[in-house]
């Protein structure tokens, strides 16, 4: 009854719609229409389809505008009296959102840090944009692209660390898709709850190793979540056809099971073959839906990653981020630091890698780094003697008493020397290398003594700490610089303020996997690519540098600017689908057609499929009537 009252008054509302200019229709004129161009029938192609009405639609962050809502979309979708009556312009509502954004910055201290090691305020505008995307997407998406830099850390590392830390506190409505353990058996049904019949991308997780900050269970979906903001910030990914998932099949961490407030199972983690059994199952629920999606795995433990990327890899459009991800990205940054130097990639093979953390990116970043070797002339074998990999048990080499696994294996010093087991410093006393790259997610490994050592054996010593987040680095720019002399060409995998050293300002960059991700995932879904091979994460490690500003080069800046983060994307797709073509994996007429035509028209088929975050008509309107 009371809809068909809605109906009623709204209908009669049409008829006075002209009177009503004066109030609404100027504003909205202003907004949309370009005055003396008023909406065309013809326009009712541009007009999205929303079957929603009324509070329904206020409710549903995707299509909400709130105030934004035009006079005759609030009349026809049934929103007369659900909303103040004065029309906001995007421009208003993101300048009123970005006075909530910097508000506290005075009076909350910006010196407490929290148990994520972000700081009170972090949180406070992560709360901001969070409560703002379950609102409004198209608005949270604007004010994130348009302040990607400032923002990135705030959606993504370091904020979501603490966000993931304090998931099932936080917890308030759902977003993304819970899966668990005792869901065997249920997933291919369940999936189709999922309300979108076209998703183009999903990431997975397992919350099994967050950042660097261990097994945090079913609270790992919140990296899933901020991974995709960045898929449909920086790459275009429409906010609709994104699908963050957490598998939840137990957790080891004892604090989070014994807290009342955990909201995932209380059981130790599954393993072996009931592991397997359970992540098939929902890999074939999600791929037998949406098959044309792009699947990238995420924060999946040392024991697993690289299992189930080989275990799916031939199957699916699918690649585990931490993996393959970071590998571009530690390419990339090298590269970056070899045009800083004038060195062309050729010099790749004459650096020696001091890489401390074994795992999944660890391993990752070596083999990929190999592989550049390899590509820049010489053999696997030679390269690999360019290499020295430290785990917890200090240097890897072949006397080593415990398992290793293959690719381990490969990387482990076959040496007669009685190195085994020899601690950073030792390594990096005894082989003086060139580049000294972190993926432990065991906080401050980059000692004093070590950066001085590296400040000492090289003019520009090349020094990554890429573990996440803030407080799981191996070391800070500052450390670097000061220990260093000011010299350190500096990477890190959260962001680093830039250092104040002896009167000047030194810059330091992000070598964080998204710069490679988004744009990577983007290639391949709309190359229909089929599988994302070690030659296509190349061509997109290849790609960044070309991005980096000639004048940033100077200032020892090893990545393109995060403000310039869609024409980045863009590039690393455009190289990503170039080399699948080389490859014969390109499954799409259109791009083929593009690829075959010119870079140019490449380019403007991968840019016009990427999502602008913009307010777009919900209802058409008659010739000549405005807005
Ligand atoms: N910057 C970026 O884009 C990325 C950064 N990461 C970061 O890399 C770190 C590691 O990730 P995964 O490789 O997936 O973890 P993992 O758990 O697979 O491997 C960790 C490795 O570090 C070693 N390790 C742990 N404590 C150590 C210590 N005290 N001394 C020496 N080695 C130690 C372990 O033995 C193991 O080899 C995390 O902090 C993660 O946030 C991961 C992916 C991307
Ligand atoms: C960046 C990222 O993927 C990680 O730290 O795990
Ligand atoms: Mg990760």
């Amino acid at each position: 009854m009371a809809r068909i009252m809605r109906r009623i008054a709204s209908s009669s509302l049409v008829r006075r719609q002209i009177e009503d200019l004066p109030l609404f229709g100027l504003h909205a004129f202003r907004e949309f229409c370009t005055p003396g161009t008023p909406y065309k029938p013809t326009d009712i192609t541009e007009v999205d389809i929303v079957r929603k009405r009324g509070i329904d639609l206020l409710h549903d962050p995707l299509w909400n505008k709130g105030t934004a809502f035009s006079v005759s979309e609030r009349e026809r979708l049934e929103l007369r009296g659900l909303l103040p009556k004065k029309l906001l312009s995007m421009e208003t509502q993101v300048q009123r959102l970005m006075e909530d954004y910097e508000y506290g910055r005075d009076y909350i201290s910006a010196d407490h840090i929290t148990d994520g090691g972000v700081t009170r305020d972090h949180v406070r505008r992560w709360k901001v944009l969070q409560e703002l995307q379950d609102r409004n997407e198209t608005l949270f998406y604007r004010i994130l692209l348009d302040n990607f830099p400032e923002m990135a850390p705030i959606v993504y590392t370091p904020t979501v660390g603490w966000a993931c830390l304090n998931y099932h506190k936080l917890y308030r409505r759902p977003r993304g898709m819970y899966f668990d353990a005792t869901d065997k058996g249920e997933m291919a049904a369940m999936v189709w709850n999922w309300p979108a019949n076209e998703v183009d991308a999903i990431v997975i997780t397992d919350g099994s190793r967050i950042l660097g900050l261990g097994d945090l269970g079913l609270n790992g979906l919140g990296i899933s979540i901020g991974k995709l903001d960045l898929y449909v910030a920086a790459a275009g990914f429409h906010p609709s056809k994104v699908l963050p998932v957490v598998l939840d099949v137990g957790t080891q961490n004892m604090g989070l099971r014994d807290d009342p407030l955990y909201i995932g199972l209380d059981q130790d983690r599954l393993n072996g073959d009931e592991y397997y059994e359970i992540v098939d199952e929902l890999v074939r629920a999600l791929t037998s839906r949406y098959p044309n999606a792009v699947l990238q795995f995420e924060d999946f433990n040392m024991a697993h990653a690289l299992p189930l990327l080989e275990r799916y890899r031939e199957h699916h459009l699918c690649f585990n981020d931490d993996v393959q991800g970071t590998a571009a990205t530690a390419v990339a940054g090298v590269y970056g630091a070899l045009a800083v130097q004038g060195k062309d990639f050729s010099e790749l093979t004459k650096q020696r890698i001091v890489l401390i953390g074994a795992g999944s990116a660890g391993m990752g970043v070596a083999r990929m780094l190999a592989l550049g070797m390899l590509k820049q002339g010489i053999s696997y074998e030679e390269a690999l003697g360019n290499f020295w990999v430290l785990d917890a048990d200090g240097l890897i080499t072949i006397k080593r008493p415990t398992a290793l696994n293959h690719t381990v294996k490969s990387f482990a010093r076959k040496t007669q020397e009685d190195v085994e087991g020899e601690t950073l410093v030792e390594t990096v006393r005894r082989v003086k290398p060139t580049v000294l790259v972190g993926l432990a997610g065991a906080g401050k490994l980059f000692t004093e003594e070590v950066l001085t050592l590296m400040g000492q054996n090289n003019e520009r010593p090349i020094i990554m700490p890429m573990s996440n987040p803030t407080h799981k680095m191996e070391c800070n720019a500052e450390e670097a610089q000061k220990a260093t002399g000011g010299r350190a060409i500096f990477a890190s995998g959260s962001p680093c303020a830039d250092v104040q050293y002896e009167g000047r300002t030194i810059k330091s960059s992000q070598a964080n996997n998204m710069v490679v991700f988004p744009g990577l995932a983007l290639g391949a879904h709309l190359g229909a690519t089929g599988t994302i091979t070690d030659k296509m994460l190349m061509a997109a490690a290849e790609a960044l540098p070309s991005c980096i500003l000639p004048e940033d080069l100077e200032l020892d800046i090893v990545y393109p600017r995060l403000c310039d983060i869609r024409d980045v994307s863009l590039k690393v797709a455009m190289a990503v689908i170039k080399q699948a073509h080389e490859e014969g994996h390109v499954g799409s007429d259109k791009a083929l057609k593009a690829l075959e035509t010119s870079d140019e028209e490449l380019a403007a088929f991968i840019k016009e499929h990427m999502y602008e975050p913009v307010y777009k008509p919900l209802v058409s309107l008659p010739v000549g009537v405005l807005e």
